[in-house]
């Protein structure tokens, strides 16, 4: 299994607050990674490290083969941020080519696939500005994924949209993964668990899970992915109290 992400001991502090606590992973290139976790658990922070774009207490992130945030990764990583990020006052199609003008090897008619892959053909003349909000991350996520990045990290890249939908953006994250890449998405919805090749599973800044989906269901001996993470935080719950009293 060749590695595209190495997370090794990664110590954040967002604030005052310790967010990660020395977290580690790998993660297999060509892969859909799902990264889930409570809300406020570090997978923003976690996502931020992997794109250089965090300031690192300490450890180490490693991106193919190069340090995150390099400048040779620039163009090899994309990134959808939570909150989408495109040019309200620009229709979708001028986002997107403006967003492939900033890549050497992309062109307009990469721009206009991309609005394609996430089912925004018929807005693609309409501003951004008077989008719905599912709409927009959708924008948004073209602009990501326009580039055909070899690293692809996702912060939510479903939230708001319609079965149908999400089921389409899931299938073009497997084509893209087929192609190739490894992407890494976080998701607060576990039936979205269960379309990853592998999981991590983050509560309190620290890794409770880095399994497949079937691994996870077996280690906590349910079928129920939702309940699956429920019994495997209490375990570690229950064991860190018994550390605590010993
Ligand atoms: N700019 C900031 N300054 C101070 N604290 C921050 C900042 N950004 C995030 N935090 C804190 O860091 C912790 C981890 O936040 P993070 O955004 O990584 O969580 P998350 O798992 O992505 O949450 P969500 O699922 O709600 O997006 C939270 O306690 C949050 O309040």
């Amino acid at each position: 299994m060749e590695t595209a992400i190495e997370v090794s001991d990664l110590v954040i502090a967002r604030g005052r607050r310790r967010v990660l606590h020395g977290l580690s992973c790998a993660i297999p290139r060509g892969s859909v990674t799902g990264l889930l976790g409570p809300s406020g658990s570090g997978k923003t922070t976690l996502m931020r490290a992997i794109v250089g774009v965090q300031k690192v207490e300490s450890g180490t992130v490693t991106v193919l083969g190069e340090p995150a945030g390099n400048a040779g990764l620039r163009a090899r990583v994309g990134y959808l941020t939570q909150a989408p990020s495109v040019y309200a006052d620009l229709t979708v199609r001028e986002n997107a080519r403006y967003f492939a003008s900033l890549y050497t090897n992309a062109t307009n008619r990469d721009a206009d696939e991309a609005i394609e892959k996430v089912g925004l053909a018929g807005a693609s003349g309409q501003l951004v500005g008077t989008l719905s909000g599912g709409q927009r991350a959708r924008a948004s996520l073209a602009c990501a994924i326009l580039g055909k990045p070899d690293v692809l990290v996702l912060d939510e890249p479903t939230v708001g949209q319609d079965p149908v939908l999400r089921d389409e953006l899931w299938q073009h994250f497997r084509d893209l993964r087929d192609a190739g890449a490894t992407i890494l998405v976080s998701s607060h919805v576990m039936d979205e668990a269960g379309r990853c090749d592998r999981l991590l599973l983050i509560r309190e800044g620290e890794l409770i899970a880095d399994n497949t989906p079937d691994e996870v269901r077996a280690a906590a001996g349910t079928d129920d992915l939702d309940q699956a993470f429920l019994n495997l935080i209490r375990t570690r719950a229950r064991d860190q109290k018994t550390v605590e009293v010993q």
